[in-house]
């Protein structure tokens, strides 16, 4: 058996325009994750997709600590613009943490630990995210090249280790604030994210 079913589609209008969601469940820990797909394609054209995880404070709260909400918006905006592409909303939160973990990280960051320092002071890694379920759900939605929108050079890696062609990387530096620069420069500084130095002056 699988580790990861397809359990159903459904129409979802947005704001942004008229997406169909996928819902689908890694059976071994019954954490359930979602596709949204727009527009149509072929197996051999390249589809631009985003992969996001989690984050319910900047995705639904508004937050401004963070550019999450900001990427999730432009995302399906630059998707419903080019009229195809494909997002992926992994349940990772807090980089595989979880809410109430990421919660005490912010804390800590709060007393001016950086992002990473708060995860090792909780004994975490810096982000224990996996990737393994996109190639399951990729699969299923027939996309085999992609353009990928994000500055994580990870996700490049992981899925081009899984066999997805990575065609080109689209940055996603969008929603930079007062209040997440610092996080911002920490991802690049130490997690490897590629932003452009120019916007840290
Ligand atoms: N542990 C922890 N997680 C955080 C923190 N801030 C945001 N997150 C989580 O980080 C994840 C988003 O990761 P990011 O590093 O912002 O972006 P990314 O997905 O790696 O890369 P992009 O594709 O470029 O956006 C979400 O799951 C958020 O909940 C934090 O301070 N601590
Ligand atoms: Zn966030």
């Amino acid at each position: 058996m699988s580790r990861y079913e397809f359990v159903s589609a459904a129409k979802l209008p947005t704001r942004f325009g008229e997406f169909t969601i996928h819902g689908f469940v890694d059976v071994t820990t019954n954490q359930e994750h979602v596709a949204l797909t727009f527009g149509k394609w072929q197996r051999e054209d390249t589809v631009p997709i985003r992969i996001h995880s989690e984050c319910l404070t900047g995705d639904s709260l508004f937050s401004t600590r963070c550019d999450c909400g900001f990427q999730l918006e432009k995302a399906l905006q630059n998707i419903t613009e080019n009229k195809v592409g494909v997002l992926l909303y992994l349940r990772q939160e807090g980089r595989g943490i979880g809410l109430l973990n990421k919660i005490r990280a912010y804390a800590l960051q709060d007393t001016g630990m950086d992002t990473v320092e708060a995860n090792e002071h909780l004994g975490f890694d810096a982000d224990l995210r996996e990737y393994d379920i996109c190639q399951f759900m990729l699969g299923h939605l027939g996309v085999q090249n992609v353009s990928l929108m994000t500055n994580n050079p990870k996700k490049i890696a992981a899925l081009t280790e899984m066999g997805i062609n990575v065609v080109s990387r689209k940055p996603i530096d969008h929603g930079m604030t007062a209040d997440n620069k610092g996080y911002l420069k920490t991802k690049t500084e130490k997690l490897g994210h590629e932003f452009d130095p120019h916007l840290f002056k």
